[in-house]
C-alpha cells in the first residue's frame, strides 16, 4: 500500500481521472454516478406525483437492500478494515467535494505539475444557487478542496485554517471549470496557498487558504481506540 503519511504522499499525480482501486470502488463509482444523474433529473423534471412516490418507494426498497451489507462509518473505519485501500487512496472515493464514489461530489479531479497545481470540475443543476450559476458555498468548497490538495506541493498537508475566496463573476453551470493554485508561503506548520477558479479562460473565483499541519498527530485526530 503507498505511504500515507502527508510530507510524501501524493494521491493527485495526474490529469487523468485515477483509477478505482479495485472493481468494488469501480462498481460503486458507477452506482454514485447514476445517483448524480438521478439527482439532476430529480431537479430538472415535473413528474406526476404518482411516478415521484413511486420512485422513492422503489429507491427506499434499494437502500434497505445496500443498508444489509457491511458497514464502514466514515473513511478511517473503511481504512481500518485493510481491506478497502489505504485511506489517502479512500479519499479518491469518499471525499465530500472530490469522491468519485461519494454522489454528493460533483466528481473533483486534481493533480500536480511540478509546484503547480491544476484541476477540472462540472456542476450540474443540483449545484445552482443563483439561476444558472454555480451555489457560492460550493465554489468555496471546491476551492477549498483544491488549496488542500495543492498544499502538498510546499511538502506537508495540513487543515484548513482559513479560506478567503473572491467571487469575481458567476460560475457557471454545467461547464467545465478549471482550477491553478500554487503555494505561497511555507513557515513552519503554516502553508498558505492560492487558486484560481476557471469558466471558459475567465476567472470567476480567487482564493486564499490557510493550512495549518496539526500540533498533534494525525493518529490522535483520526483514529479511534
Ligand atoms: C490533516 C489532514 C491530512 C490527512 C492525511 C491523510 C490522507 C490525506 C490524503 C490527501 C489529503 C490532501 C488534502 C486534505 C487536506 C485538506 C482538504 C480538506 C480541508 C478541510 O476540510 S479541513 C476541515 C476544516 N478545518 C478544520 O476543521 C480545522 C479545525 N481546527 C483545528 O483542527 C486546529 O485549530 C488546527 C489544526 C487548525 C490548529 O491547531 P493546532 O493545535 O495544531 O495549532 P495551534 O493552536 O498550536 O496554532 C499553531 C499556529 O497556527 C495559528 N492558527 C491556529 N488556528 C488558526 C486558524 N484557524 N486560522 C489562523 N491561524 C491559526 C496559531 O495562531 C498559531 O500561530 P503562531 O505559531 O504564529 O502563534
Amino acid at each position: 500500500m503507498p505511504d500515507d503519511s502527508p510530507s510524501t504522499f501524493n494521491p493527485f499525480a495526474s490529469a487523468e481521472i485515477t483509477p478505482p482501486v479495485s472493481s468494488h470502488w469501480a462498481a460503486k463509482r458507477e452506482l454514485a454516478q447514476a445517483l448524480r444523474e438521478l439527482s439532476n433529473t430529480l431537479v430538472t423534471s415535473a413528474p406526476s406525483e404518482e411516478l415521484l412516490k413511486q420512485a422513492s418507494a422503489t429507491i427506499s426498497e434499494l437502500n434497505k437492500a445496500l443498508a444489509n451489507s457491511p458497514r464502514y462509518y466514515g473513511s478511517q473505519e473503511f481504512a481500518n478494515t485493510q481491506e478497502h485501500g489505504s485511506r489517502g487512496e479512500l479519499n479518491y472515493e469518499l471525499n465530500a467535494i472530490g469522491g468519485l464514489s461519494n454522489p454528493l461530489s460533483p466528481g473533483l479531479n486534481m493533480w500536480l505539475e511540478g509546484k503547480l497545481a491544476f484541476g477540472k470540475v462540472k456542476c450540474g443543476y443540483a449545484y445552482e444557487g443563483p439561476p444558472g450559476f454555480v451555489h457560492g458555498g460550493y465554489v468555496a468548497a471546491i476551492l477549498d478542496q483544491f488549496l488542500g490538495m495543492a498544499q502538498i506541493a510546499g511538502g506537508q498537508s495540513g487543515m484548513t485554517g482559513t479560506l478567503h475566496v473572491r467571487y469575481l463573476r458567476p460560475t457557471p453551470l454545467n461547464t467545465d471549470l478549471d482550477l491553478r493554485g500554487s503555494v505561497d508561503r511555507v513557515d513552519g506548520r503554516k502553508t498558505v496557498v492560492t487558486a484560481e477558479l476557471l469558466a471558459n479562460g475567465e476567472v470567476t473565483a480567487r482564493s486564499e487558504g490557510l493550512f495549518i499541519r496539526p500540533s498533534n498527530t494525525l493518529k490522535e485526530m483520526f483514529e479511534k481506540d
